[in-house]
């Protein structure tokens, strides 16, 4: 497999606001791979290739004989490559028609993932539907969502909305469209219905669950698994909700700089979920999802010991913060279930 000598340069051009593509180069610096090496040809922002594509991915891979491609939107893909996998993460209509159409022609090639089955993830009420559907309930635990509604439009109708629907206060106010843009994560806690009004809809209200301040993001990538603990929004008392009133903006609490993995914490508190309803989770997610890389935040409602929700679910999110996700993308890990990502992604 060689590569083409356009493929060798590095330039990056803005092409909307939030959205910096990195131009084609070569991660590994010009090495052809062997006979048997696997081309992955990725079009991802450039601000996702500098976190997720960083020297020891680029090393492991290498040797692997593992070659990252950058994808030239400005030429058809079918002139590229030719490629074995094609990762992605771009935004925009057209975009998605090239990937559909190019997975019609070139059947042969893993396109991580379906365009169709991350849309679902754009909206914040399909987004939670499946886990919804699932009812999952076992020995290890019961895995639901929060409550929510969808206000399409109107904000002025809200408050009845509220009432009618029997929804708990407080309530976390999201964006409906989740689509990665500053926007869809500008989301605002709110301790009375009535000022809901002054947020712009379409949103989605969700009961706020207390959770002892502490969320659990379960990284997927296939079959692999991996948990870290972030800082989280702090428990809401009775107390606290009877005296105050109002809507406000927080910011992104649950952030990468948010690691609460060393942190002290109350163990009730800090306790991993279950492995294996974790497993589950994952593994029935993947399939109704049709998604192989993704990641969703889950809490443990404070005060129990295994009522989880999940909060929301995110399409190829920061892996560069994922624990060993370099030996996960190259299949070398030695956690359980890699063997058959490997099988599943090269
Ligand atoms: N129903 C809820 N109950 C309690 N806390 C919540 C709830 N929903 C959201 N949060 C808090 O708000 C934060 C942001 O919510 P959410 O994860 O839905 O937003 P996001 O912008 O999609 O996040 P990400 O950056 O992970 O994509 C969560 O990390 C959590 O701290
Ligand atoms: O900004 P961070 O590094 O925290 O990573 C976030 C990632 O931004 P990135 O594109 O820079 O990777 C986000 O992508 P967009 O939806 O905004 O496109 C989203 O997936 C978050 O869930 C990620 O946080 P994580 O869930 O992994 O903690
Ligand atoms: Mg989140
Ligand atoms: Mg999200």
């Amino acid at each position: 497999m060689r590569l083409k000598e356009e493929n060798m340069y590095k330039v990056e051009e803005e092409t909307r606001e939030n959205e910096k593509v990195a131009k084609p180069y070569s991660i590994s610096g010009g090495f052809s791979p062997p006979g048997k090496g696997v081309v992955v040809g990725y079009a991802l922002t450039s601000k996702k290739t500098k976190s997720f594509l960083q020297p020891k991915l680029e090393g492991l891979a290498r040797n692997k004989g593992i070659l990252f491609v950058a994808i030239d939107q400005n030429r058809p893909l079918s002139d590229q490559g030719p490629f074995d996998i094609v990762l992605h993460k771009l935004s925009g209509k057209e975009w998605r028609q090239i990937l559909e159409d190019y997975r019609q022609t070139h059947p042969e090639v893993t396109v991580l993932d379906p365009p169709d089955a991350i849309q679902h993830l754009h909206n914040r009420q399909s987004m939670l539907q499946d886990v919804a559907d699932m009812n999952l309930s076992d020995s290890y635990g019961k895995v639901g969502v929060p409550r929510q509604l969808v206000i399409e439009r109107d904000a002025s109708s809200i408050p009845d909305a509220v009432t009618k629907a029997g929804l708990i206060l407080p309530l976390v106010a999201k964006p409906l469209v989740a689509d990665g843009s500053t926007k869809s994560h500008e989301l605002s806690l709110a301790y009375d219905q009535y000022s809901l009004q002054k947020l712009e809809p379409p949103l989605v209200l969700q009961e706020f669950v207390n959770h002892g301040g502490v969320l659990f993001k379960v990284y997927i990538v296939g079959e692999a698994i991996k948990v870290v603990r972030r800082f989280s929004l702090p428990d809401v008392s009775k107390r606290e909700l009877s005296k105050n009133s109002g809507v406000f903006r927080f910011p992104r609490v649950s952030c990468a700089a948010a690691s609460a993995d060393d942190a002290d914490l109350d163990p009730g508190v800090a306790e991993l979920p279950p492995r294996p309803l974790l497993e589950r989770l994952a593994r029935e997610l993947r399939r109704r999802l049709g998604l192989r890389l993704f990641n969703l935040d889950i809490i443990r409602e404070h005060g129990t010991r295994d009522r989880f929700y999940v909060i929301d679910i995110n399409y190829f999110p920061g892996y560069g913060k994922m624990p060993e996700y370099e030996h996960i993308f190259t299949g070398l890990s030695p956690e359980p279930g890699t063997k058959q990502l490997q099988e599943a992604l090269y």
